[in-house]
């Protein structure tokens, strides 16, 4: 009988061997999509069913007549809670909690914000430029209290070209896992071992892209730069807040957020 064309079975496939197994990168793609599923904090089909409940126009325009540190206070709340997901999602990631602790916070300190804005996209309608806030979906207007309106617009900006992408929950998952693993970050010690499990995963995300039909969105994906544009300059934002209403943030904002925001005063 003729021999089989080619042995189709999954471990003969061209995986480049050295970087990870059939076997191992099955598991790794479980493991990243499990993470993301069981942290995502919004259901994406939650937040889809509210996507056409805006704010009427009065409620609007109390937002809006909301004093400056108070509107900055409910969004750095937040940001808190979302970003304590965040913690729970890179924990979970397999290879993350074996990585020294001076590592896992230095991941954590550049890339929480960034997942942070990654998971936002999930909560934004690009139809009609709205984002989830506190139950409703808000236009950009609802924030102008917040005096950085050019900050907000830049995240509705990155919101709305990953909306557009459509990215699916397992596409965000690996998204999100590749930009917390950056091997790029600096200070990093055990570096090779960051690389590693970053390389691994652009394996797994590769397949699931190739499996799905979706390659096309790797090109399409905004680079790490954009990312990290906005939050720079939410840095920058925080620091104008902080100089306008000196000690509110040290006296009213969670630990958490002035952990990885706010860098000790030099008491040199
Ligand atoms: O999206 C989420 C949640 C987590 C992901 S989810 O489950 O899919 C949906 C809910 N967010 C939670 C926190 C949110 C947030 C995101 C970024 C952010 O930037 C830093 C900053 C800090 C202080 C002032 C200005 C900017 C602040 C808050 S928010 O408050 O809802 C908010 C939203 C829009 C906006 F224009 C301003 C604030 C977004």
């Amino acid at each position: 009988a003729m021999e089989p064309y080619c042995n189709l079975s999954f471990s003969s496939c061209l995986l480049p061997e050295s970087v990870i197994s059939a076997t191992e990168l099955e598991l790794l793609t479980q493991n990243v999509v499990l993470a993301h599923q069981e942290t995502c904090q919004f259901r994406q089909e939650n937040l889809h069913v509210l996507r056409w409940e805006t704010f009427s126009t009065p409620e609007m325009q109390s937002f809006h007549h909301k004093p400056m540190d108070q509107m900055w206070e409910r969004c750095v709340c937040h940001v808190t809670d979302a970003i304590q997901y965040i913690v729970e999602f890179a924990k979970r990631l397999s290879g993350f909690m074996d990585l020294n602790p001076n590592d896992q916070i230095v991941l954590l300190k550049a890339g929480a914000m960034e997942l942070l804005l990654l998971r936002m996209s999930r909560a934004f309608n690009c139809y009609n430029s709205t984002v989830y806030f506190e139950g409703k979906y808000a236009q950009l207007e609802l924030f102008h209290s917040l005096g950085c309106i050019d900050l907000i617009s830049a995240m509705f900006d990155f919101c709305h070209i990953l909306g557009v992408l459509n990215l699916s929950e397992h596409e965000i998952a690996f998204y999100s896992a590749m930009t917390l693993l950056d091997p790029c970050r600096p200070w990093l010690q055990d570096k090779q071992k960051v690389e590693t499990l970053h390389r691994k995963l652009q394996v797994a995300f590769r397949h699931l892209l190739r499996r799905t039909h979706r390659e096309g969105i790797i090109s399409k994906l905004p680079h790490k730069e954009r990312l990290s544009a906005i939050c720079q300059l939410h840095l920058e934002k925080l620091n104008v807040f902080q100089q306008m209403y000196p000690g509110i943030a040290w006296e009213r904002f969670p630990p958490l957020y002035k952990e990885l925001f706010i860098s000790e005063p030099d008491n040199s």
